[in-house]
């Protein structure tokens, strides 16, 4: 097996005597889409938060690429290509899509745009941005603000962003989130296919979009991974049905 791009060691966090991830080990192997599951408050969006470096843990290890970059900001892991998608909170709803998207192009690049003229500027920004919003296929709506696209095509919108900032990994929590079923449907596809050229962790409550989608599942319960494994064999797994009180949830 090659080595992992991701791994994470004995990772812990806690809120006063909450304990919300415990001793959380996983690996993601280059080019898998790694899905982590669990109930309600199990711990899932915390984990991403250590993996992001948006939360410092108390204890472990984040290794990316085979670097310790559990002590990085971060911008710092973005730069190293550990992207975190960004909420829809973040969008700004007055610029339009291609803007939003051309922002994060400039974030990345840095200051290496100070070089290029203004209209070399605004073509060096925007042919990569149009690029990332065809690849969620949110191409044609690259000009209507972004307040005015559908929830659905705001979580596109999120994808590009983050794609935007060139990672190697992206960490996705609840891609799905509020999207209606068609607008799922679409989200699920542009998933499909960024996972042919992208690493991917993500977390979602949409069962039939993890087990279409994942080639591994890990479930986080009360903090702790219970099981890492495909998804035939974790759908079969009597400790996971177990600790999804609805078992047909996982049907
Ligand atoms: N800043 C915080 N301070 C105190 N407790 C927190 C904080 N953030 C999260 N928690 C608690 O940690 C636990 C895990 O929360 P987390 O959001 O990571 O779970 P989750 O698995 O993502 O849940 P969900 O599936 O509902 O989104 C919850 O009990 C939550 O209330």
């Amino acid at each position: 097996m090659a080595d992992p791009l991701l791994e994470l060691r004995h990772l812990r966090k806690a809120y006063g005597a909450l304990v919300v991830t415990d001793d959380v080990s996983l690996s993601v192997q280059p080019g898998e889409l790694h899905a982590i599951i669990g109930p309600n408050g199990a711990g899932k969006t915390t984990l991403i938060h250590q993996i992001s470096g948006t939360l410092s843990s108390d204890s472990g290890s984040v290794l990316f690429a085979g670097e310790d970059v559990t002590g990085l900001s971060m911008p710092q892991r973005v730069g190293r290509g550990l992207a975190r998608s960004f909420q829809i909170t973040s969008i700004l709803p007055a610029f339009s899509a291609l803007e939003n998207v051309a922002l994060a192009v400039q974030a990345r690049a840095g200051s290496s745009f100070r070089f290029f003229g203004n209209a070399s500027q605004e073509k060096a920004l925007n042919e990569p941005a149009m690029d990332c919003l065809a690849q969620v296929g949110l191409a044609a709506r690259a000009h209507i603000p972004a307040g005015l696209l559908s929830h659905g095509e705001k979580r596109q919108l999120e994808l590009a962003i983050g794609l935007a900032t060139e990672p190697r990994l992206l960490l996705l929590d609840e891609p799905l989130a509020g999207t209606g079923h068609d607008e799922s449907q679409r989200v699920v596809e542009t998933l499909r296919r960024l996972k042919s050229r992208l690493t991917i962790v993500l977390i979602e409550h949409d069962m039939d979009a993890v087990f279409s989608l994942a080639d591994r599942v890990s479930v986080l319960v009360y903090g702790r991974v219970i099981a890492t494994d495909t998804p035939e064999r974790i759908r079969a797994n009597p400790e996971v049905r177990a600790a999804y009180l609805g078992e047909e949830e996982m049907v």
